[in-house]
């Protein structure tokens, strides 16, 4: 903190990155560092995984202080840490923006909650909730009944002052035309931009103002999540299985293992070693499809694999990933 000369005195704007699991929160963000990196703003950013490990931090440049909430959601377990994590983070580092990701499985009702309560403390704004759209999957949610998953990536929509409809490269134009109808009856005041990859050119339009915050926060009135003694979990059906791997794994059978996932994991993602390549890779699964980017992890990171999706065989997952891993060691 040596020469840090910030008063301190302005007030830190909060943005809040909401969005269905495996929509692009973490690709949007990426873009929010680099944009307020490029104009000289120190950014901070809070992160929430549902499961137990951070695998988008490793994301986030080794410059930008991160502050991890991991082992739940910041809704439910860790809803009244959040305030604390705030000022922690403003305290030691003082940031000019804060940044919270939420998982994909929180409501981002409650978080705003956490971070009003950090505002009786430390001067914060919530600026922006911006929720990110996956565009195929909003329209194959809406006409294939409208379970529990479609009502929370209502309530992620509902409660946005920025929407980004995203993957449009994935969608006809009629179905473009669709889904935005559909995001403007669930959501008539957010400001809307179709995106491919969460690529935005006007950031200040993102970046907003508090004003529509209040404004569309007042329909919080309607929300029927409550805290106190009903404990509706608007994500109880969601599962995590986690494995850590027990060495590399053929980078071919790892890719077709991924591909034959049972329909119910809609999202993994994790760290691997290939055989047959010398780097660690982060893979990511979403949709029936996957990416796999080569990274040098910060610090001491195991390989490790993450499923995410509601009512899979974790039994199933877990024994093609050890005969994956005994077919490696074995050869
Ligand atoms: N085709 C297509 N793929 C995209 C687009 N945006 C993101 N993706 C891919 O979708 C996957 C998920 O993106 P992330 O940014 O990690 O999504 P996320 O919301 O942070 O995921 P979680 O943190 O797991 O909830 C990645 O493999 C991205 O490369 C897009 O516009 N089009």
């Amino acid at each position: 903190m040596k020469g840090n000369t910030n008063m301190n005195d302005s007030i830190v704007p909060i943005y809040l990155l909401s969005g269905f699991l495996g929509s692009g929160k973490t690709t949007l963000l990426t873009g929010l560092l680099d944009n307020w990196k490029s104009r000289g703003l120190k950014t901070a950013v809070i992160m929430n995984e549902l499961g137990d490990i951070n695998l988008d931090g490793q994301m986030v440049g080794d410059d930008v202080p991160m502050s991890e909430m991991l082992s739940g959601c910041i809704c439910c377990t860790i809803r009244s840490d959040l305030s604390l994590e705030i000022k922690t983070l403003i305290d030691e580092h003082k940031p000019d923006v804060i940044v919270i990701e939420s998982t994909g499985a929180a409501n981002p009702m409650e978080i705003m909650d956490g971070v009003t309560e950090a505002a009786l403390y430390c001067k914060i704004e919530l600026k922006a909730v911006i929720t990110v759209v996956d565009g195929p999957e909003l329209l194959q949610r809406n006409r294939n009944g409208k379970g529990k998953t479609f009502k929370l990536m209502r309530e992620q929509i509902k409660c946005a002052t920025k929407l980004l409809l995203n993957k449009i490269d994935k969608l006809e134009p009629d179905e473009l035309v669709e889904a935005q109808q559909l995001l403007r009856e669930m959501n008539a005041v957010a400001y809307m931009i179709p995106t491919i990859r969460c690529k935005v050119d006007d950031w200040a339009a993102l970046e907003g103002t508090a004003e529509d915050v209040i404004l569309t926060s007042s329909g919080q009135k309607e929300h029927e999540h409550s805290h106190d003694g009903g404990h509706h979990h608007t994500h109880e059906h969601v599962m995590v299985m986690t494995h850590y791997m027990n060495g590399a794994v053929d980078s071919e059978k790892f890719e077709a293992f991924l591909k034959q996932l049972p329909d119910h994991v809609y999202r993994a993602k994790g760290i691997v070693s290939f055989s047959d390549t010398a780097s660690r890779f982060l893979f990511q699964y979403a949709y029936r499809e996957t990416d796999f980017i080569r990274i040098t992890p910060q610090g001491d990171v195991n390989d490790v694999a993450v499923f995410i999706g509601e009512h899979f065989s974790k039994e199933m997952v877990l024994e093609e990933l050890l005969k994956l891993e005994h077919q490696e060691s074995t050869e």
